[in-house]
């Protein structure tokens, strides 16, 4: 038996490699804010425009995280950390897969995406921050969560009694109480496609 190693026996693959094959640059878009701020109503859009245009996706959100590897968490701010610790690993696994990666959580806290971040790596990180004042969240109510909230009904409600701090230094800013959600889309759209423009 010779002592030989193949090359193809040798060779850990890089990220690099996988975004040859798929013809794209892989990174992590992390989409930030308020509940019923329109993180899913972006996200989804932003998947299916990049899927027609023939990009891999995967979106992660609060609730496919939730109820699949993260449903032992609640909405301590212990448990907070460890859904967000979890989904930075798990969207790093897919970018490092050369996949596009889009993530809607809350994130409410500076450390909670300072420790994302940093799990992901700066270079794929790509955080967006959807601003909607909480006033106007309230107003929509999508799942009714506030008016709960506001009855006691739901303890620790993300910026009711939990807090949420406005991110400091995202790399995009979608402002829903202003923009159409038509001009939302394609503004997030534009700037997502300018990142992950693939250059051999
Ligand atoms: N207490 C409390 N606070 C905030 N949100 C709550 C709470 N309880 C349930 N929900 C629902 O859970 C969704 C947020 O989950 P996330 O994983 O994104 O939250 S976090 O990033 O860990 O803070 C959030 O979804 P979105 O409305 O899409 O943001 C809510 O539907
Ligand atoms: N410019 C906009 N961008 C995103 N959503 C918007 C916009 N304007 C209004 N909306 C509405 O706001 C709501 C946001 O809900 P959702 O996407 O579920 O928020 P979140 O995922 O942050 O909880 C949706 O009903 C959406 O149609």
């Amino acid at each position: 038996m010779s002592a030989h190693i193949y090359p193809i026996f040798d060779t850990l693959l890089q990220k690099e490699d996988k975004e040859k094959v798929l013809k794209q640059k892989a990174c992590v878009i992390w989409m930030v804010g308020l509940s019923g701020s329109g993180k899913s109503t972006l996200a989804r859009a932003l998947e299916n425009t990049l899927h027609e245009k023939g990009y891999l996706t995967q979106l992660l959100d609060g609730d496919n995280l939730r109820t699949g590897i993260n449903n032992n968490l609640g909405f301590s701010e212990e448990d907070r950390i460890e859904n967000i610790r979890r989904a930075a690993e798990t969207s790093k696994l897919f970018a490092n897969c050369g996949i596009v990666t889009i993530c809607s959580l809350i994130s409410p806290t500076e450390q909670i995406r300072s420790m994302a971040k940093e799990i992901i790596g700066e270079e794929d990180y790509f955080e967006v921050f959807i601003s909607c004042p909480i006033e106007v969240c309230e107003q929509r109510d999508v799942k009714g969560l506030y008016a709960k909230a506001r009855k006691g009904e739901i303890k620790h409600f993300t910026g009711i009694d939990s807090p949420f701090e406005e991110p400091q230094n995202p790399s995009l800013i979608i402002e829903t109480d202003k923009d159409e959600l038509s001009v939302s889309h394609q503004k997030l759209v534009d700037a997502v496609l300018e990142k992950i423009k693939y250059t051999s």
